[in-house]
C-alpha cells in the first residue's frame, strides 16, 4: 500500500495530539509525519508511535520542503484561513478541522459515515472540511433516524465539555477545581471561559449572532442541513459544563406528520447505524454519560423515549468524545476514505 507524508498542523494542541493516536490507532499508511505549530513549540516533540518527532515551525513554505501529500489542519480558523493554501499549492489534500471553509459552497463537509460521497468534490478546492464537534455526534444519531421516518425539526441542548475550548479550557477547570477546593478560587484568573467554569453551567458558547442565538448554535443549524442535504428546522442550546471531556446531547426529534413513532424501531435503526451504540437501559440505571465515551471512537445514545401528547415525536440522549469523534477520528476517517477513493494517484 501506498504510504503518505502526513502534516498536523495545530500538532501540539488537544486535537493535534490526539491526531497523532489516532493515526497510530487506525494505522494510517504514513511515510513521513510532519508535525507543525507556532514558533512557540517549534523544536518540541510529540509522540507518535512511540517515538519523539521534533515539532517544526508552520511556514508558508514548510509543505513543499516536507514534499506533504495529506495536511490536516487544527489550529485555528485564522491559521487555516492563511496557511491552507500553501499546502494546497504544494500538492497536499487539506483535511481541516476549524469552521473556516465549512459553509464555503465548494468546500465538502463531511462525516464519513453519514455523506461520504460529498468527498469525490474535494478536487475543487482540494479542501475537505471537518464538521462542529456537537454537529458530528449529532447528524450521527439523525441520518439513521431520518431514513427511517423523515426528520422535520430538531431541538438540542448540550453539555459541552471544556476541551472543545482547547488544552487552555482543560487548564482552566483543572486549576480552578484545586482553587475552589483550597478555598482561593481568584475571579481574575479566566482565559477560556468569560464567566468560573468550576461549580457552574455556562449558556453560551462562542459569540452572539444578530438573531440572538451564538454562532456555536447556528453552526450545527447551519452544518447539519449542509451535511444531511436537507433543510431540516433545527434550534440548538449550546451549554459548556465543568466536564474536562466528552460532549453530551439533549436531543428532540419531530418527524413527518403522520409519522407514528415505534421506539424499537428506532432502537434498532440507531443499533444498525455504524459507530453508534445504544445503552439504554433505564431500570438498571444504564445510560450515556460522558465517562464512557471518553477515549472512544463510538457515539452513544440512550433515554429513547416517545414524546407523551405527539406521534411524531421522539426523545434522546447522546455522548461522545469530542475530540476523538468530532475532531481527530472524523479527520483520520475522510482521510482513509479519501485515500480508499483516490486509490488510483
Ligand atoms: N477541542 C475540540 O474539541 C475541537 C477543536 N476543533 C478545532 O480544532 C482547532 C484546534 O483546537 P484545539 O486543539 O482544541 O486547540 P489548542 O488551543 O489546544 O491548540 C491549538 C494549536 O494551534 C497551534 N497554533 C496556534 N497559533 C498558531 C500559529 N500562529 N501558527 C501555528 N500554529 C499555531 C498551537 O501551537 P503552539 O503550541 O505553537 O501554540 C496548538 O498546536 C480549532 O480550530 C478548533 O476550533 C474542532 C473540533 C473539536
Ligand atoms: N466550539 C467547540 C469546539 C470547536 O472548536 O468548535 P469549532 O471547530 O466549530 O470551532 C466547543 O467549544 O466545544
Amino acid at each position: 500500500m501506498r504510504k503518505f507524508n502526513v502534516a498536523i498542523v495545530g500538532a501540539t494542541g488537544a486535537v493535534g495530539e490526539e491526531l497523532c493516536r489516532v493515526l497510530k490507532d487506525y494505522n494510517f499508511p504514513i511515510n513521513k509525519l510532519v508535525p507543525l505549530a507556532s514558533a512557540r513549540s517549534a523544536g518540541s516533540k510529540v509522540e507518535f508511535d512511540g517515538k519523539e518527532v521534533t515539532v517544526l515551525e508552520l511556514t508558508p513554505t514548510c509543505f513543499e520542503e516536507n514534499e506533504v501529500e495529506i495536511a490536516f489542519f487544527s489550529a485555528g480558523g485564522s491559521i487555516s484561513a492563511e496557511y491552507a493554501k500553501y499546502a494546497v499549492d504544494a500538492g497536499a489534500v487539506v483535511i481541516d478541522n476549524t469552521s473556516h471553509f465549512r459553509m464555503d459552497p465548494k468546500t465538502p463537509l463531511v462525516v464519513p459515515e453519514v455523506n461520504p460521497e460529498d468527498i469525490s468534490l474535494w478536487k475543487e478546492t482540494g479542501i475537505i472540511a471537518n464538521p462542529n464537534c456537537s454537529t458530528i455526534q449529532m447528524v450521527l444519531a439523525l441520518k439513521p433516524l431520518d431514513e427511517l421516518y423523515g426528520i422535520k425539526r430538531v431541538d438540542v441542548s448540550t453539555y459541552q465539555a471544556v476541551s472543545g475550548a482547547g488544552k487552555t479550557g482543560m487548564e482552566e477547570l483543572v486549576r480552578q477545581m484545586q482553587d475552589l477546593l483550597s478555598f482561593k478560587l481568584d475571579e481574575s484568573e479566566k482565559k477560556a471561559f468569560a464567566h468560573q467554569i468550576v461549580n457552574n453551567v455556562i449558556p453560551q458558547i462562542d459569540v452572539q449572532q444578530p438573531n440572538d442565538f451564538t454562532k456555536e448554535e447556528m453552526k450545527m443549524v447551519l452544518e447539519t442541513q449542509k451535511i444531511l442535504h436537507k433543510e431540516i428546522a433545527v434550534a440548538a442550546t449550546c451549554v459548556r459544563v465543568p466536564v474536562l471531556r466528552s460532549h453530551s446531547e439533549s436531543i428532540t426529534v419531530t418527524f413527518e406528520e403522520g409519522t407514528s413513532v415505534d421506539v424499537a424501531e428506532v432502537r434498532d435503526a440507531l443499533e444498525r447505524f455504524e459507530n453508534v451504540e445504544v445503552i439504554d437501559d433505564l431500570a438498571n440505571n444504564a445510560y450515556p454519560m460522558p465517562i464512557i465515551s471518553t477515549d472512544t471512537d463510538i457515539t452513544y445514545v440512550g433515554r429513547i423515549r416517545k414524546d407523551v401528547y405527539a406521534d411524531n415525536i421522539v426523545h434522546f440522549f447522546n455522548v461522545a468524545d469530542q475530540v476523538r469523534v468530532g475532531a481527530a477520528t472524523n479527520a483520520v476517517r475522510i482521510g482513509l476514505k479519501w485515500i480508499e477513493m483516490e486509490s488510483d494517484i
